[in-house]
């Protein structure tokens, strides 16, 4: 019986394999048949060839990339039908008949949520458990009960499918769980697109799992807005978004960005550290005010006369009330400073040309008259140099850096802060004191300075001399190979220009010869976004939204103004030194309305650690539910007390006894003091590296392993409720067992 169904689905597992290959071979034909075909003569067709040939290509990346795991369930309806459920959709070329259903279509949604109880129109759900190309299994699991003889056990199938998938050895990277999603977290990933939606859940209970499941969902599901506008995903830090880079992937999805605090703002990274004191005072909100006053500071007062000698001519002065009625006027009409410069250029050079006419006792030159005048000036060396001073382009980075360098200035825009509050902003080295080069600013940025800069940038614009250059760089390119083309086609001989009609003929031939030639912006959306720090997002899901502080919140709110969310956390594993001991308290200043959801049952860590971890839980908020966890472990877990000195290497012994003695990787969690030498003696012990994880508790977060090594528990960083934390991240980071090496001092 088992051998029969195994056998019906490894034929029709065969049969989707065959589709796929010819379907993906077809996608790949047409992209090139659309960018080939081509016979348009206007932007609008080139948009529109740029948009086939795109989907073509996404199509062909979500077929290839889909056939791992392509097949996992069966649903058959009390009507009769039977649906196969998987990765994707797929129909049969010739019939159109549906082979597979996507597991984010609608139809395919009983498949998580149907139970004995509520079949949701069920006779029977099929969970296929596959090796490659193989179909190893089938669990049959009977909803309609009165199908079942009295002998038979309903529900056989689920929770051996999902304890299976839990159990599995890990590797360095997240996998997906599309095969056995379990009800409350459907519910969280299908949740409709707009408006606020808060996870809160203990560790291991699928919070970042459902995040990224849920993008793939919302990206299924309003597929045309969201493939233009992108999916934000925010976590805690770049190891973090390594570890879950292939889900999306893995899913087919690619329209997302992928960032954290460190960089946020396109081009930064910041790689420097705060003290846990200085980034709780960065992340406040009043640190609003400190930067809009460090920005105000840097908009030099225009209040000297500038005398403007050009080789040859007489000087031209330019008094200080001229200057401050074009800043004025500036000023009102609200444009931030960097993008004004070119308006403040154009008024400056219009004033000289009149200063010029007056001199010389000629009529002021107007239009394009004045057009070429203006360029021919601001191209002299001592006009451009003077616009810069008085107007000078902003950098957002420097100006934050200066602000924690400079005491002097951060005393004058943070006058509400105390001396100590200020010199725990400070950073050295001090400007000034050792000779620092002003640009080395990109070196000393931290996280917590990242969101200040996106606060200056708001306030600053973005310069829009680049993207004005790029494209008068490009329409001159495009004349230039226009002229190209011109000659490769009189070359050739294809045109003769002996009419007006023909020659018009001829141009357009010249111009699609030469479009072709020209990349425009081919860019992807998500690319775009990438690049671009005022891109609004479609929906922004954060992980380990606890951690936000409110400076980040408000930066982030930014790219997400309809408030599209999805946030994901845990209250409990907050371990910034200011703690918010509720959402209410985290977003409530900035967020006015969410829908909160609540997850309860944790899928990582065995019933025996969590034990071990509860009593911290209980002492965090004594009133936070505790995550059940699914399964109890084959192992207990191991606390050893050893002397300090042995602290080091007792734990390197556990972590290769237990990447010798069992699959998968291992994790060593230590306070930071221990990590070198820790590193040193896996070294010594020849540990194999892609196998042994080593760093803090901080550096744990979100990450899991099978074997967890935890060294000096009470030592892991920060004070207080930070430090309870940190513990209880580091507790429950193990997926099969846990060894705690303690010192006896
Ligand atoms: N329905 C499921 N099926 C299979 N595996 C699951 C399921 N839900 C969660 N998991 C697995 O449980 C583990 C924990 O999930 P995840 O990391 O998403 O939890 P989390 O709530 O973000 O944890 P933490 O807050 O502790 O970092 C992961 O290995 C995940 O793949």
């Amino acid at each position: 019986m088992q051998n029969d169904a195994i056998a019906e689905e490894q034929d029709h597992l065969d049969r989707l394999h065959d589709v796929i290959r010819s379907q993906s071979d077809l996608e790949e034909r047409r992209s090139e048949l659309a960018l080939r075909a081509f016979d348009g003569d206007d932007d609008s067709s080139f948009s529109e060839r740029d948009a086939l040939v795109a989907h073509h290509r996404q199509r062909m990346v979500e077929l290839r990339s889909s056939s791992y795991g392509l097949l996992f369930g069966l649903l058959e309806r009390e009507t009769d039908e039977r649906h196969h459920i998987g990765r994707i959709g797929l129909r049969d070329p010739e019939s159109g008949d549906q082979l597979l259903l996507d597991w984010r279509a609608p139809a395919s949604r009983p498949f998580y949520t149907a139970t004995p109880l509520r079949p949701e129109g069920l006779r029977l759900r099929r969970r296929i458990g596959t090796a490659g190309r193989r179909v190893t299994e089938v669990h049959d699991e009977v909803l309609d009960t009165t199908m079942l003889s009295d002998d038979e056990p309903s529900g056989i199938g689920e929770s051996g499918a999902l304890l299976a998938a839990l159990g599995r050895a890990r590797t360095k990277h997240m996998a997906d769980i599309v095969d056995t999603i379990q009800a409350e977290q459907d519910a969280i990933i299908r949740a409709p697109l707009p408006g606020t939606l808060l996870v809160q859940g203990g560790p291991g209970t699928g919070k970042t799992a459902v995040a990224l499941h849920r993008a793939a969902y919302l990206l299924y599901e309003h597929r045309e807005r969201l493939m233009r506008s992108v999916v934000l995903i925010v976590g805690p830090n770049s190891t973090f978004l390594d570890y879950i880079s292939r889900v999306l992937p893995s899913l087919g999805e690619t329209a997302v960005v992928l960032v954290t605090p460190a960089t946020l703002v396109p081009g930064l990274d910041a790689h420097a550290e705060d003290s846990l004191e200085a980034a709780e005072l960065k992340g406040r909100l009043r640190m609003a005010d400190v930067v809009a006053r460090a920005v105000r500071e840097r908009q030099v007062p225009l209040d000297e006369p500038v005398t403007i000698r050009i080789a040859g001519d007489g000087p031209l002065r330019v008094t200080p009330g001229v200057l401050r009625r074009i800043k004025a006027g500036i000023e009102r009409s609200g444009t931030p400073h960097n993008e004004a410069k070119l308006r403040f250029d154009r008024a400056v050079l219009t004033h000289l040309i009149g200063l010029e006419a007056k001199r010389d006792g000629f009529e002021p030159r107007t239009g394009e008259d004045a057009d070429e005048r203006r360029q021919e000036l601001s191209e002299e060396p001592e006009v451009e140099e003077l616009l810069d001073t008085m107007w000078p382009i902003l950098e957002p980075a420097e100006i934050i850096d200066r602000l924690f360098t400079d005491p002097e200035l951060l005393a004058r825009v943070a006058p509400d802060h105390t001396e100590e509050e200020r010199r725990l902003l400070l950073r050295e080295p001090v400007v000034g004191t050792d000779g620092a080069g002003e640009t080395d600013w990109a070196a000393r940025l931290t996280p917590g300075d990242i969101a200040l800069v996106d606060e200056a940038a708001e306030l600053i614009g973005e310069d829009q001399r680049p993207e004005l250059e790029r494209q008068r760089r490009a329409a001159y390119e495009r004349r230039h190979d226009v002229e190209y083309a011109r000659s490769v086609l009189e070359m050739i001989g294809d045109i003769s220009i002996d009419d007006e009609a023909q020659d018009d003929d001829y141009l357009r031939s010249a111009q699609d010869l030469a479009d072709r030639q020209t990349v425009e912006d081919d860019r992807s959306p998500a690319e775009r976004a990438a690049s671009d720090r005022t891109w609004v997002y479609g929906h922004v899901i954060i992980d380990e939204a606890q951690e936000l502080t409110p400076m980040l919140l408000r930066a982030v709110l930014r790219r997400g103004p309809n408030r599209s969310m999805t946030l994901v956390g845990d209250i409990n594993q907050q371990s910034t030194s200011a703690t918010r001991s509720s959402w209410q308290e985290l977003l409530g200043p900035q967020l006015p309305r969410w829908t909160e959801e609540l997850l309860t049952v944790n899928y990582r860590t065995p019933e025996q650690i969590m034990a071990l971890a509860d009593p911290v839980r209980l002492e965090l908020d004594p009133d936070s539910p505790a995550p059940v966890s699914i399964r109890r472990g084959e192992e207990e877990p191991v606390q050893l007390t050893v002397e300090p000195a042995a602290l080091a290497p007792t734990a390197v012994r556990a972590a290769v006894d237990a990447i010798t003695a069992h699959a998968g990787i291992a994790g060593v969690i230590a306070p930071r003091a221990l990590l070198a030498e820790i590193d040193t003696l896996l070294a010594d012990a020849g540990a194999d590296r892609a196998r042994v994880w080593t760093g803090t508790a901080r550096e744990s977060k979100g990450l899991e392993f099978d074997s967890v090594v935890l060294v000096q528990p009470d030592a892991l960083g920060g004070t207080g409720h930070a430090a309870l934390s940190l513990r209880y991240v580091a507790l429950t980071r193990a997926t099969q067992r846990l060894t705690v090496v303690d010192s006896s001092s």
